[in-house]
């Protein structure tokens, strides 16, 4: 297929017992760089923490299909380089066509809570309107410590996710939850016989995140043709001017 890119999905996501028609939705990932962008859609998307993520070089593409009751949905998810000098060629590119977003910043690492307006910004000139459906994520849980000064508290990214109209998360692609929504690390409280006991912080499953992009994106009417799909694999354009680097990974050669 020319200048076009086949993914098939990597995850056990996809079940051959599926139906064979799905709608495909482009989702880019976007925030400082060393935030997560990249651990957290290799766990979306291949079920698994990575050992040593490379610095992100322009965009890397994974897919994750979803089954919404019985409807196939397909995850395009775009992992954005987070350091300028790798992603200016690119952006014009991948603010296309774009049908959800996820901001991500580190809750152990305030200075990338407060890099989010700027990156509000960049979408707010690349045209992506209010109707695309925002989700803020919150990245290595984990790592949050009892009391700890320099954190992002869950009050703070409320107040944010509230003002820009975009859906909490937090959670770690380290340390995924298998099904609760509440665990991680741990804050006061009170436990057993009165004793002063910490509270867990919240942590939401990876898993809850892609079913509920996936849930509100299939409830989404905006679906430009090129992104439909049939079967197990999908494919879009890649631009002539772009070359690929490795499977999945591309970078403008401009
Ligand atoms: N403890 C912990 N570390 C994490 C987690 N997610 C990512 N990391 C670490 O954070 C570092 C940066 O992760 P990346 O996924 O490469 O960050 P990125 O946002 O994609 O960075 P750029 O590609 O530069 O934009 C790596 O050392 C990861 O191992 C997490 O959930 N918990």
């Amino acid at each position: 297929m020319e200048s076009s890119l086949e993914f098939s999905n990597s995850f056990s996501g996809a079940s051959s017992s599926l139906p064979a028609r799905s709608r495909t939705f482009k989702v880019i990932v976007i925030g400082d760089s060393g935030v997560g962008k990249t651990c957290l859609t290799h766990r979306f998307c291949a079920g698994e923490f990575p050992c040593r993520p490379d610095a992100t070089i322009g965009v890397d593409f994974r897919e994750r299909i979803v089954d919404i009751d019985g409807e196939r949905v397909k995850l395009q998810m775009w992992d954005t380089a987070g350091q300028e000098r790798f992603r200016k060629s690119m952006v014009q590119h991948y603010y296309r066509n774009v049908h959800a977003v996820l901001f991500v910043y580190d809750v152990t690492y305030p200075a990338s809570f407060r890099g989010l307006p700027a990156w509000v910004e960049e979408c707010r000139q690349n045209s992506l309107g209010q109707d695309i459906p925002r989700f803020l994520v919150g990245s290595k849980v984990d790592l949050r410590t009892p009391g700890g000064a320099n954190q992002v508290s869950r009050e703070q990214a409320l107040r944010f996710s509230q003002t820009h109209n975009m859906t909490l998360f937090e959670t770690s692609a380290k340390n995924p939850l298998a099904s609760s929504c509440s665990a991680g690390g741990r804050g006061p409280g009170r436990g057993r016989g009165g004793a002063p006991e910490e509270e867990p912080f919240h942590q939401d499953t990876v898993e809850s995140i892609v079913t509920a992009v996936a849930a509100r994106l299939r409830r989404n009417r905006r679906l430009p043709e090129q992104l439909h799909s049939k079967g197990g694999n999908s494919s879009f354009k890649i631009p002539a001017d772009k070359k690929p680097l490795e499977k999945g990974h591309w970078a403008c050669t401009c």
